[in-house]
């Protein structure tokens, strides 16, 4: 009864075929590819695969690109399931105005690291940072509501903003510093401590608003270059997305009981 989650970000589609659709199930294979390349998946690193009874999948990049990913399942008898953010779902509340128009991997990665706080003793608010394309930053109370996010620019978008919208800042990536002394150090600084300063404002609104220190975990492609410029303890997680549609999955595709 294998299980292929599917996480389609606006820079990289990242997949994980997994022995059965739960929290915990044996990881069999797992690749990532620039959305570029995902027209070879079907003739190179999915053609291997065993045929997944069961696909669930989280789609950010538009209508094109699931299309595209569609096709390179063709060799398999089942049809992927997309998730839509809704009101509620594996315990968590969505606190938007609009449920449906919150992005879906920011939803899939929040019952991700809901349930991994869950695991870990009692119940806790939580700041999720989720650091791809784009960056967002979400507020969750402890009873699993999400109160909130902030959506930035990730550090690509941002320096090429930069560059575009300038004529002296055309540098290669510097070094993060505190007091950057040139050009290419600066701009690297600034990205990173954008970000590390809008989680750390965050941190504060949640401590704030639910009395309580939030626990705070990051994932995503970037995750691992903004770790170290943190202002408080972060557990780096490598795919909070694939942990929540294991999560979602379990409910879907598991009889109740055989979870
Ligand atoms: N080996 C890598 N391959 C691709 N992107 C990387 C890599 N290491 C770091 N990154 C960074 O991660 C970002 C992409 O992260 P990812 O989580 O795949 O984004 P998205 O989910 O928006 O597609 C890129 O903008 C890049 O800055
Ligand atoms: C904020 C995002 C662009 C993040 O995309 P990513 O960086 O993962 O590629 C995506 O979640 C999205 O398009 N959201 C819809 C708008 C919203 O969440 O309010
Ligand atoms: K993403």
């Amino acid at each position: 009864m294998t299980f292929l989650a599917l996480d389609i970000g606006n820079t990289r589609l990242k997949w994980a075929q997994y022995a059965s659709p739960q929290p915990g199930a044996a990881l069999l294979a797992q690749g990532a590819e620039f959305l570029e390349n995902i027209d070879k998946l079907g003739d190179g690193a999915w053609r291997g695969l065993r045929p997944p009874r069961h696909v669930l999948g989280c789609v950010v990049a538009g209508d094109a690109v699931k299309r595209r990913v569609q096709e390179q399942m063709d060799a398999w008898d089942v049809v992927p399931q997309w998730v839509v953010s809704s009101e509620d779902e594996a315990g968590l509340r969505n606190g938007y105005d609009h449920p449906t128009r919150l992005g879906a991997d920011r939803w899939v990665a929040m019952i991700g690291a809901y349930h991994r706080m869950l695991a870990q003793g009692a119940p806790r608010p939580m700041v999720v940072v989720m650091v791809g394309t784009a960056v967002t930053v979400e507020a969750i109370d402890a009873e699993g509501k999400f109160l909130g996010g902030l959506i930035l620019p990730g550090h690509g978008i941002m320096l090429r903003a930069l560059e575009s919208g300038t004529a002296g800042l055309h540098v290669p990536t510097g070094e993060v510093r505190e007091f950057p002394t040139n050009t290419s150090d600066a701009l690297t600084s600034g990205g990173t401590y954008a970000i590390a300063g809008a989680v750390e404002r965050m941190v504060q609104h949640v401590s704030a608003h639910c009395g309580a220190e939030p626990k705070c975990v990051m994932t995503g492609g970037a995750g691992w270059k903004m770790a170290p410029s943190m202002t408080r303890p972060f557990e780096l997680v490598d795919n909070l997305i694939f942990d929540g549609l294991l999560q979602m999955a379990q409910g879907r595709y598991l009889p109740a009981g055989q979870a």
